[in-house]
């Protein structure tokens, strides 16, 4: 057979597949339809849920699981988030605050857990991400929480203290920084480069291998560093793919980022609490009473009861001078009956303890 030919015959079965994959999204699309008129008549006065994140866990990980390739998990999950995203839109568009500006790590974290037909909308700081969810102008808010090479968030951290908004969901990025430069940039005169601190801080080895002497100039976010050269000549920005795109910038290195697992995990955050999905985490709050043995005391029921805590941080308390607040993450939903009785146990014991939810593992 003729290469034409073969091509053709090929052609015609996509065409083919194209068609049912059309009815087929349809009808899943008209399936959501019925499930919102469902939600909306059960919740009667009250607002009703159409985003929920323990459902859109399940589905995925289904997804994972039945895939029989020649796509990755992932990729295969990818294009379910999507189909899922457009989906909830038909029920109720989700509207999204993160950490912005445009162009921001925080935004490809928020479009990798909404997918792309939610409304995201850029905020100024972490602080103006919470208040905007805690008004209720959102329905829901992205904020970066840890990263594995430079660690914590502290401000992230510090607004959960002061508000009374809960953990939803979270989610995992690789973060790829680039050295980006604009047409105008002669890369021969560099003399300075514009980042966010936690990008130099996770690219430092490779500047001063590479870029020893010129300025490190820190600003609000790495697509506000992408801005800024466009108008000069002598200065590059250290940002990713978004910011790249954005500001039509190209990369005279990529990925120069110091550990090639660099990653950072961003927390939904909302006003309800997330039904258990089958894999989930719960993340509390704990002021201790300064006395010996206090941290041994909240971490011995999770010991005793085998379950994995994930993460345990420490922040000063703004109430009395050295006395702590502990966030600890561990594996469980909060309506498990063990996990139940590990925290009658710690409320039992410390000063106060929060929830500040329970939430499925990211699947992606
Ligand atoms: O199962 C639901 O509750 C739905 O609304 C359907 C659906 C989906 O497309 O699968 C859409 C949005 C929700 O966030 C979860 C799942």
């Amino acid at each position: 057979m003729s290469t034409e030919n073969e091509l053709k015959g090929l052609r015609e079965n996509i065409d083919a597949i194209d068609s049912q994959l059309i009815e087929l999204i349809s009808e899943r699309a008209r399936c959501a339809e019925k499930v919102a008129d469902v939600k909306s008549k059960a919740s009667e006065n009250e607002v009703a849920l159409f985003y929920r994140p323990e459902r859109e866990a399940q589905v995925l990980r289904s997804v994972m699981e039945r895939n029989p390739g020649p796509f990755s998990n992932e990729e295969m999950a990818r294009l379910f988030r999507e189909i899922m995203s457009s989906c909830l839109a038909l029920e109720q568009p989700v509207r999204v605050a993160f950490l912005g500006p445009e162009g921001t790590f925080t935004q490809q974290a928020a479009l990798k857990h909404f997918g792309k037909s939610a409304v995201a909308k850029p905020m100024g700081a972490i602080d103006e991400v919470f208040r905007e969810v805690a008004a209720g102008a959102v329905n829901y808010g992205v904020v970066p929480v840890e990263n594995s090479t430079e660690g914590v968030v502290n401000h992230t951290l510090d607004n959960f203290i002061e508000s009374s908004v809960r953990i939803c969901g979270e989610v995992e990025l690789r973060i790829h920084h680039h050295l980006l430069v604009a047409d105008t940039t002669k890369i021969k005169q560099i003399s300075r480069v514009y980042s966010h601190a936690q990008s130099f801080a996770q690219c430092r080895k490779w500047l001063d291998a590479n870029y020893p002497t010129v300025e490190r100039v820190a600003v609000n976010s790495n697509a506000d560093a992408a801005k800024r050269i466009k108008s000069e000549w002598h200065s590059a920005a250290i940002a990713g793919d978004m910011a790249q795109d954005l500001y039509d910038l190209q990369p005279i290195e990529e990925k120069i980022e110091d550990h090639p697992d660099n990653t950072t995990r961003f927390l939904i955050i909302g006003s309800e609490s997330v039904a258990p999905s089958g894999n989930d985490k719960t993340s509390i709050v704990v002021s201790l009473r300064n006395k010996p043995g206090a941290l041994h005391d909240l971490l011995r029921p999770f010991y005793e009861n085998g379950i994995d805590l994930t993460r345990v941080e420490t922040r000063p308390s703004r109430n009395a001078k050295w006395t702590y607040i502990f966030f600890v993450d561990f594996i469980g939903h909060c309506e498990d009956e063990v996990v139940k009785s590990v925290l009658d146990s710690i409320a039992a014991n410390s000063g106060d303890l929060r929830i500040l939810g329970s939430y499925p593992i990211a699947v992606l």
